[in-house]
């Protein structure tokens, strides 16, 4: 198994693509401290859900609520890595949030929560998971759920995209800060995923679109990212840093 032994977080664990991430993880051998938000804040099924579906594939797991936006989240997480499994090797940076909106009324408390859950999250958690790697001394893996959005952009997405050209920077800059310790930092770059996140705005005409652009002819879905996670978190990764994957069956480069 590529992960056997393992110790990874993930954070939006509860749902879509963090969820998927925690089960591939787990079939792969990791144990995993999944993170989730809602019953943070007044509670949800879900995050038990995927908890229940790594433990279905045979992994060690522990469910943590938490908002990625408070910079103690982290602690807590990587606090819980180490409680329960003694370590951390893995961290994943996938919680994020794309409340649709348009440019020229946005709400400022609307802007600044996203860039705090989608950008601060990352930032914040990213850290927690590096010291306690510095800590260990033995390196390990960051991946960071970037998006094809941090490339192109959208009218209706004017305070998400650049969280998400935020979060390719992060990784950029954190695998040079973190090499010498052995730690690589590399995200991904999901195209368009059937998700929670966008399901009201993939409306028919819009999956049409995305249908005749995307050259493997369909959406992507939560595994076809999980599967790229574990890629770059495990030794087949292990000259890889500071890298993007896009993971968009093609829709990035067909132009025209
Ligand atoms: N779907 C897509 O097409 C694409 C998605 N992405 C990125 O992938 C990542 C995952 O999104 P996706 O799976 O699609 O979306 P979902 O809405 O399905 O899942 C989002 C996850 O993030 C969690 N979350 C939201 N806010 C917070 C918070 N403040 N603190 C902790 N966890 C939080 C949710 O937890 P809870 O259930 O507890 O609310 C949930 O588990 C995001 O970063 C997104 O930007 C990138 C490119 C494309
Ligand atoms: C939420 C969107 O549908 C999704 O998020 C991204 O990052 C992709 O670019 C899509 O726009």
């Amino acid at each position: 198994m590529l992960l056997e032994g393992k110790v990874a977080i993930v954070t939006g664990a509860s749902r879509g693509i963090g969820r998927a991430t925690a089960v591939e993880l787990a079939r792969h051998g990791a144990s995993v401290v999944l993170n989730q938000f809602a019953a943070a804040d007044g509670g949800s099924a879900a995050g038990e859900e995927a908890y229940a579906e790594v433990r279905a594939v045979g992994g060690e797991a522990v469910l943590v609520d938490g908002d990625v936006a408070d910079p103690a989240t982290g602690e807590r997480l990587v606090e819980a890595a180490v409680a329960h499994f003694g370590r951390l090797d893995i961290h994943v940076s996938n919680a994020g949030i794309c409340p649709f909106h348009a440019f020229l009324d946005m709400p400022v408390d609307l802007f600044r929560k996203v860039v705090d859950v989608n950008l601060e999250g990352a930032y914040f958690t990213t850290q927690a998971a590096a010291r306690q790697m510095v800590k260990q001394g033995e390196g390990g893996a960051i991946v960071a759920v970037s998006s094809i959005s941090a490339l192109v952009g959208g009218g209706m997405q004017t305070h998400y995209t650049p969280t998400k050209a935020g979060v390719h920077s992060l990784m950029q800059s954190v695998a040079i800060a973190l090499g010498p310790h052995g730690i690589r930092c590399n995200s991904v770059m999901p195209g368009a995923i059937l998700t929670d996140i966008n399901r009201d705005d993939l409306t028919p005409d819009k999956l049409d679109h995305f249908g005749q652009r995307i050259p493997l002819g369909r959406i992507g879905e939560p595994v076809d990212v999980a599967r790229c996670v574990v890629f770059l978190a495990s030794g087949l990764a292990g000259y890889v840093t500071g890298a993007s994957l896009l993971v968009d069956g093609g829709m990035f480069v067909n132009l025209q």
